[in-house]
């Protein structure tokens, strides 16, 4: 099969480029509101810690100069004591923010504990971190930190932090899981799986990362609502009131009647110190917010100033990372009757248990898959195509499972494995160097925070650890210039590319490893016709460079046609025909491969009328009778709901054509599926 490579690169060039980290950092602090945040924040900070030292007087020795207003002497007056005013607000200052910034360090970090292992673990483990955040997210924490409070009147800001955290915690650990709980079946996470990344790197790479702006949203509002509480607290007098800090200048001044005296600069500064430092902390979270979410920053939620620096990084040029020596060595192309099987699936079958029983959404499945060849896998939706492609990749996950069969890898050096029975570490080798997957959506499978060239490093550096940053930065460049992106994109997100793209940034990242097979499960369903044409053509140049084998899985027949040696149509969970792609084209045998073909367009010859097939593909839960098909199939008579077809094989077909339809039970030379993995798929 001749198919033309496309000259894709300019085809679908986004409008944007990227911009380098230190720009970023440099557009958070272009925002005015932001570094207002950030400036008021970090005086408050500095005033923490160096304000006992600067504070002109001791907070609480008397003098004569008793509810004196602000003066030269006393810059925020005195209180009924005659004591200095602006150094209990300077005393104050690091009680609060100690109390604030510990509270929050400690809530935070047990929020990630609890949230973050419970949504990626699941199970057991899940239900009790949840169980243990729900019974404290039920208890009522304004009087619980009350209690708490008045058994620890003694322990300083220590004591309250402990109050705080340990009523402030379940709330944060509940939205980490949810969002955990979401993420960790997002598609970059199996990816990043399938990569063979180990549990710890994928948290910390790809699932905390991507809740950095929850994390720090919690982070800030923690530390305000901590300053909040402790000057409440205080306030009410729970606290040791002859420490010093904003809470306590506030329940002096209420005790002694301040306000019924006019002397209000005993509490404004204190109430003005708490308001300023709230709002400056929800400045910044909103900045962190716009920086984090490159969807914020680039839908220009930014100020002006920073909407100009973006197209200012856009105009920037940055140094090309020059590339690595050429491509591995053209291999050689597959011809149908070659016999080097790399991909022996036999008899599998995989099974969905759930309440109602156990489903078979795959069953009795055979193929071989030849070094080199492209086998193409079509059939309606449900018709187990998906479920195949992660059994043999090791992909599914409960409630599938791998009830019977063998799934066997031949490595080009003729060493064979059973995929099925690897240990995780043997596993973790296999994926990705041998066997990688490109799914489906791009959007989905890419890593929203994270450039694309750091994307394809993850998987360098977690198969390829003695590879040097210069030899990655290489091999990036290379594997952008194969797949036709620009070699500066590498600093692209993933939403700054068009589809196009996205897809063969996806197919880089598949490609990174040099793999045997690559498993392609409706790589180009979500583009549109122009671009799924080219991303076709590019993955068939690649297959005729590289020489790895295919399995790829679409609805469409038209298109696998085209690109495929061999074509397998499934139903209810078996393959129902097999046939060289010409052959499959020209005479498809089975009624329902032919009622598929007539459902779509031809890509090429005379038009003809698009007629379906009648009816609904069947319920894995009430299969029917004899020929699954039966129930739809046009051309079905009394045997047919009784007796179950084999996968016969039909002499005059090439050799290659197999069909599972009783049409063919006579017409010689049948065999059996397992007859069908032993001598091949022709
Ligand atoms: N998580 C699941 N739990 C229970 N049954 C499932 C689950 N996922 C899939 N199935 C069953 O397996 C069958 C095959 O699903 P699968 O996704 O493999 O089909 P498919 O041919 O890939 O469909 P599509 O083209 O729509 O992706 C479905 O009909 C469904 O009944």
């Amino acid at each position: 099969m001749a198919v033309q490579a496309a000259a894709v690169a300019e085809a679908d060039a986004a409008p944007e480029a990227s911009v380098s980290p230190s720009r970023l950092w440099l557009r958070l602090l272009r925002s005015p509101l932001t570094c207002t945040g950030l400036v008021i924040t970090v005086v408050f900070l500095v005033l923490g810690v160096i304000g006992p030292w600067i504070a002109p007087y001791d907070p609480s020795s008397v003098s004569h100069a008793v509810t004196e207003g602000p003066s030269g002497a006393h810059l925020l007056g005195t209180t009924q004591n005659g004591q200095d005013l602006f150094s209990q607000m300077l005393y104050g200052a690091r009680a609060s923010v100690l109390v604030g910034f510990g509270s929050a360090v400690v809530t935070t970090v047990l929020s990630v504990l609890v949230g973050v292992t419970a949504g990626y673990l699941g199970g057991l483990g899940d239900e009790l971190l949840s169980l243990l955040a729900n019974v404290f997210l039920v208890l009522p924490s304004l009087p619980l930190t009350i209690i708490l409070a008045a058994y620890l009147p003694h322990s300083g800001s220590l004591g309250i932090i402990l109050v705080i955290s340990v009523t402030g915690w379940a709330w944060g650990a509940r939205v980490l899981r949810a969002q955990t709980l979401s993420l960790r079946k997002r598609d970059f996470v199996e990816a990043a799986r399938a990569t063979g990344e180990r549990t710890s790197r994928i948290i910390l790479k790809d699932i905390l990362p991507n809740q950095v702006a929850v994390i720090a949203a919690s982070f800030l509002g923690t530390v305000t609502a901590a300053i909040l509480t402790q000057a409440s607290l205080a306030f009410l007098g729970l606290t040791d009131v002859t420490q010093w800090s904003w809470g306590t200048i506030l329940y002096w001044a209420q005790v002694n009647s301040a306000l019924l005296t006019g002397a209000w600069w005993w509490f404004v500064p204190a109430g003005l110190a708490i308001a300023l430092l709230g709002t400056a902390l929800s400045l910044v979270n909103f900045g962190i917010d716009e920086f984090i979410n490159p969807r914020l920053r680039q839908a220009g939620i930014g100020t002006k100033k920073a909407q100009r620096a973006q197209v200012a990084g856009h105009r920037t040029r940055r140094p090309r990372r020059t590339a690595r020596t050429g491509p591995r060595p053209p291999a050689a192309p597959f011809t149908p009757d070659s016999t080097d099987v790399v991909l022996d699936v036999r008899d599998l079958r995989v099974e969905y248990a759930g309440e109602g029983g156990r489903v078979r959404a795959v069953d009795d499945v055979s193929f071989t898959l030849r070094r080199g060849e492209v086998l193409g896998i079509a059939g309606e939706s449900g018709s187990g195509k998906s479920t195949l492609a992660y059994a043999i990749t090791r992909l599914h996950k409960p409630p599938a499972e791998v009830s019977n069969g063998e799934v066997r890898y031949t490595a080009a050096d003729g060493t064979t494995v059973d995929v099925l029975s690897m240990g995780d570490d043997e596993l973790r080798g296999f994926r990705w160097e041998e066997l990688s997957i490109v799914f489906q959506s791009a959007m989905h499978a890419l890593n929203p925070i994270m450039r694309i060239g750091a994307q394809i490093e993850d998987v360098l550096t977690a198969h390829r650890p003695h590879m040097s940053a210069q030899e990655r930065a290489a091999r990036i460049v290379e594997l952008l210039g194969i797949v036709g992106i620009p070699a500066d994109r590498a600093d692209s997100y993933p939403h700054e590319l068009s589809g196009g793209m996205r897809q063969r940034a996806m197919i880089a990242v598949g490609l990174a490893l040099d793999p045997e097979i690559i498993v392609m499960d409706e790589p180009t369903t979500a583009l549109d016709v122009v671009i799924q044409r080219q991303i076709i053509a590019k993955i068939m140049e690649l297959k005729d460079t590289l020489g790895f084998s295919v399995v790829f899985i679409t609805h469409d027949l038209s298109l696998l046609i085209e690109l495929s040696d061999t074509i397998a149509v499934m139903y209810g969970g078996r393959i129902v025909e097999m046939a060289a792609a010409a052959d499959f084209y020209h005479r498809p045998r089975h009624p329902y491969s032919r009622g598929l073909l007539a459902s779509f367009p031809t890509l090429g010859g005379p038009r003809r009328e698009l007629t379906g097939i009648v009816g609904s593909p069947p319920d894995l839960r009430r299969m029917p009778s004899g020929c699954a098909f039966s129930p739809r199939c046009p051309v079905a008579f009394e045997d047919c709901s009784a007796r179950e077809p084999a996968l016969y094989r039909i002499e005059g077909g090439g050799g290659a054509a197999r069909a599972a339809c009783l049409l063919y039970a006579d017409a010689g030379g049948g065999g059996t599926e397992h007859e069908l993995a032993r001598g091949g798929t022709q």
